[in-house]
């Protein structure tokens, strides 16, 4: 219902989705799924493709914002903890036994945060680990730079297109804990290339970027 709901807003903000690559979710059983987050506006793209019997992650304080905090409980957002390690992990393994046991998919916004800045932010590795305890397919999303027409600090808001791509599915059978950092990387260079070709936009260094703090890729 909410999907349905969301889906009219982008013909009330003039933006038009050009998808790719759907028929890659025709996959069945659980997966775990990871996209770029740079706004608000990703409720919009969100459920835009949302497959079946998909839930979200989601910060904690989500969950206090009234009736959308209510929405989202009813719909299943699983909430966690971002200042507590500890806690996000224990709720997430929790998670992994649930999606095999009740055939689920997770949708996780690997970067943590929303970030607007045409780049993507240093992936986390929360939503690695869910697909490797799962052994669950993973599946990349990404979705355009939204800075051509809508950018807060500019007061910039216009009518525009967000290209999304849905690459091919990442098997996880037989990868273990040790794997997840490897994974992380590939990942996160896999869909930083996919970023920059649907914005139009070209590759910057990673090191100067993220000021060195990231490896070579
Ligand atoms: C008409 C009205 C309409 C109204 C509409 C209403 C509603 C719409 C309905 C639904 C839509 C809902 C959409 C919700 C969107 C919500 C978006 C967000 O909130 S994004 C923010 C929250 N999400 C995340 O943070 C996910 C990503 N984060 C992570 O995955 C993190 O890894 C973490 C689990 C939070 C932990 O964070 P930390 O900062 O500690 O990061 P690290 O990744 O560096 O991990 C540290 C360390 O721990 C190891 N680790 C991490 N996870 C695990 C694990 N699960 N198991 C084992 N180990 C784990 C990791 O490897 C690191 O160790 P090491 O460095 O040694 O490798
Ligand atoms: C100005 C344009 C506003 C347009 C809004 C159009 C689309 C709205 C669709 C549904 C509305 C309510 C859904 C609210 C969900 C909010 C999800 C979100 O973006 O949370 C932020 C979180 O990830 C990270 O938080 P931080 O970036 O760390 O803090």
């Amino acid at each position: 219902i909410i999907a349905n709901i969301v889906k009219t807003f982008k013909y009330i903000y003039g933006l038009r989705f050009e998808v790719q690559g759907l028929e890659n979710f025709e996959v069945e059983g659980p997966c775990v799924i990871v996209s770029n987050h740079q706004s608000i506006l990703d409720m919009m793209g969100l459920m835009e493709i949302l497959p079946d019997d998909c839930v979200q992650i989601g910060k904690k304080e989500l969950l206090y914002t009234g009736p959308v905090g209510l929405i989202m409980y009813l719909g299943g957002v699983i909430f966690i903890n971002r200042k507590s390690t500890s806690n996000a992990k224990t709720v997430m393994s929790g998670v992994a036994q649930t999606m095999l046991d009740e055939n689920v998919k997770v949708w996780v916004y690997p970067e943590g945060t929303r970030n607007g800045n045409g780049d993507l932010l240093p992936f986390k590795k929360g939503a690695f680990h869910l697909a490797v305890q799962a052994q669950a397919n993973l599946f990349t999303v990404l979705y355009s730079s939204f800075t051509s027409f809508y950018n807060p600090a500019k007061k910039l808001f216009i009518s525009g297109k967000i290209r999304v791509e849905v690459l091919q599915p990442i098997e996880t059978k037989g990868l273990t804990a040790e794997d997840v950092a490897d994974l992380t990387e590939r990942c996160y260079c896999t869909m930083r290339e996919t970023f920059f070709r649907l914005s139009g936009t070209a590759r910057e260094p990673l090191a100067s970027r993220h000021n060195g703090l990231l490896p070579d890729p």
